[in-house]
């Protein structure tokens, strides 16, 4: 089991200017792991990635890949490229694609570079039962779903996936203890859910075994972030 001690920071904001004003307020020794999605991608582009990583911060690059397999293994080996910590794609997409993705990582990795981590989204946790019933025709249970995920991720040999914290346990049992398990949808007691349907606290999360958490708006939100960020970080270590 890995346990990353840093909570895993979303950084979910529309402007490259929003990322540099958050992590100013930070001490720079104070080396954080960062993620940063879609919005900030699609609008800041591959310089976003290079100033958090100039700061020293790692990134798992969250653009959630889901197309046919030859696009995503051609988006995969650019992305390689960036100098990003970890990525991700739909388990959605199948076996196959998830194997594209690992071909392309591995291919556009620069020779002496650590290769990123490659994790497939399950079921995301702003889905409810009800909602994967009735949209996507999935007629098995939540927890059955993640799980069938889970293993077609195994046998494509990436490295782990995103989860509900409530998922963590049967996850390891149904694939191995070394499969990473990071979990978003995490709210320490008291914090408002907002979309989020699975959440857990940062302690539960640490005590059911997940290897990373990922926190956006109880930190990004919060009136001050350097505070949440260490009191999030604190209980998730206990
Ligand atoms: O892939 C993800 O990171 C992800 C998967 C998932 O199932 N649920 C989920 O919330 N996320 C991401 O995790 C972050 C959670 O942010 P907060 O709900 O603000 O803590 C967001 O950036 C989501 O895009």
């Amino acid at each position: 089991m890995t346990h990353e001690n840093r909570p895993v920071i979303a950084l979910d904001f529309p402007e490259f200017a929003d990322v540099k004003d958050f992590l100013e307020q930070f001490d720079p020794s104070e080396k954080l792991y960062i993620k940063l999605g879609m919005e900030l991608f699609y609008t800041a582009g591959p310089q976003v990635v290079y100033y958090v990583k100039s700061l020293g911060h790692r990134v798992f690059l969250d653009l959630k890949l889901h197309d046919i397999p030859n696009t995503v293994e051609s988006s995969m080996r650019v992305l390689a490229r960036l100098g990003v910590d970890m990525v991700n794609v739909h388990a959605a997409g199948g076996v196959e694609m998830m194997i594209a993705a690992r071909r392309g990582l591995e291919a556009g990795t620069p020779t002496g570079r650590r290769k990123p981590k490659l994790i497939a989204v399950t079921q995301l946790t702003s889905t409810s039962e009800e909602i994967m019933h009735n949209d996507q025709k999935i007629m098995t249970s939540l927890e059955e779903s993640v799980i069938n995920y889970a293993q077609k991720t195994a046998e494509a040999g990436l490295d782990g996936v995103v989860c509900s914290a409530h998922e963590v346990e049967k996850i390891k049992t149904a694939t191995h203890e070394d499969f990473i398990c990071l979990t978003p949808g995490i709210r320490p007691a008291g914090t408002a859910s907002g979309d989020q349907k699975r959440v857990m606290t940062p302690a539960q999360a640490h005590q059911i075994g997940a290897d990373y958490i990922v926190v956006g708006r109880p930190i990004t939100q919060a009136q001050n972030p350097i505070e949440a960020y260490h009191n999030i970080k604190a209980e998730w270590n206990q």
